[in-house]
């Protein structure tokens, strides 16, 4: 059946549907890693967001075990060719019936490469997926510019807090829309790990008394989420080491009085090469963001640069001035993509105190 992609621009592309039929709108973020498809569509990060995937051909090894969570999160998925054969030890199945299962509607057959280039130009802009043949685009162009994702955190977070046993340190993690491998991270070494929906106050984090507060990733607009960031004032507050990624990162910035800003066309992919600079080291780092702290917000009594994007300079990392909080824009749970920066992990818990 015939698919089509409409841009908020006008531009159409045409291509073969893949998974539901049903229409979609939604913002268009494209995404260059070469490997790790099916993490990418199961971090809940891209909530509210349809994906465009740059490696040429996706699903050569089918559906495997390797979740970022229990569902896939993109509201569409687009891609150039669909692997029609996956083979691997471990498939379970094929991206086809999992985007089907998912009720997730698709396009195969577009030419990636010209739209990401038009997303590059542009700037990250709205789009729609439909079936229908007899697409109105002045019906279609003003709703497309009149989309814009709602409360998408409330969405992505676990309905109820759990835990990961552990002998070591105490990490209370907050879900912002988390990825299963930063708590994995931290379980991996020891940690015991409560896992708390976004909305939890800080009193009751902090009534546990855990050794060391995780701020994680998750979907949206950071600045939107005003009653999470009042509670994570009162944590950075607390005096508690905080370790934060990518959403965490911002809403701790916004809770000091730093301001955000949203990317031409975000970072979104496995080869970010971000600076350290206490070593002037530079890491390969996985990414999905599409907002940034401004560096001239960043109060310097409150915090200092840690991180830099070597590619375009913005801000990918906070340290937290006479406080033990440190805080990155990029991956160090990587899933899919590098995992340079995992030692970030074994850092946050030496600033816990060490191993037990
Ligand atoms: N992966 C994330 O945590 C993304 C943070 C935020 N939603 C952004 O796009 O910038």
């Amino acid at each position: 059946m015939k698919a089509f992609l409409i841009l908020e621009d006008g531009t159409v592309f045409t291509g073969t549907s893949i998974g539901s039929t049903k229409d979609m709108i939604s913002e268009i973020v494209f995404n260059t890693s070469m490997t790790g498809y099916l993490e990418v569509l199961t971090d809940p990060s891209y909530a509210g967001q349809a994906v465009v995937m740059t490696y040429p051909l996706i699903g050569n090894y089918g559906i495997t075990p390797d979740m970022e969570s229990k569902k896939a999160w993109p509201d569409g998925y687009i891609v150039r060719e669909l692997s029609r054969m996956p083979s691997n030890f471990r498939c379970e199945g094929t991206i086809q019936d999992f985007l089907k299962e998912q009720d997730i509607p698709g396009i195969a057959g577009v030419d990636t490469r010209a739209l990401t280039k038009i997303l590059r130009e542009k700037g990250t802009m709205n789009g729609m997926i439909t079936t229908n043949t007899d697409y109105d685009l002045g019906e279609i162009l003003p709703k497309l510019k009149e989309y814009k994702v709602g409360d998408v955190v409330s969405k992505a977070t676990c309905s109820e807090k759990y835990v990961l046993e552990g002998n070591g340190k105490k990490v209370a993690l907050l879900d912002l829309g988390a990825k299963n491998n930063i708590a994995k991270s931290l379980h991996q070494r020891g940690c015991e790990v409560t896992v708390y929906p976004a909305h939890t106050t800080a009193e009751e984090i902090l009534s546990s008394y855990p050794d060391g507060i995780m701020l994680s990733n998750g979907p949206g607009d950071p600045a939107d989420c005003t009653s999470i960031i009042k509670e994570i004032k009162k944590l950075y507050d607390s005096d508690i080491p905080i370790f934060a990624i990518c959403l965490g990162h911002q809403l701790m910035a916004l809770a000091t009085g730093a301001t955000t800003h949203k990317l031409k066309y975000g970072h979104r992919g496995g080869n970010h090469p971000v600076k350290d600079l206490q070593t002037n080291r530079v890491y390969i780092s996985s990414q999905n963001h599409g907002y940034v702290v401004d560096t001239e917000s960043v109060d310097a009594n409150v915090a200092v640069p840690a991180f830099v994007n070597v590619n375009d300079g913005t801000n990918e990392g906070l340290s937290y001035v006479g406080k033990k909080i440190f805080t990155v824009q990029f991956h160090p749970e990587a899933c899919p993509g590098p995992q340079d920066s995992g030692y970030l992990f074994d850092r946050f818990i030496d600033m816990m105190g060490g191993t037990k």
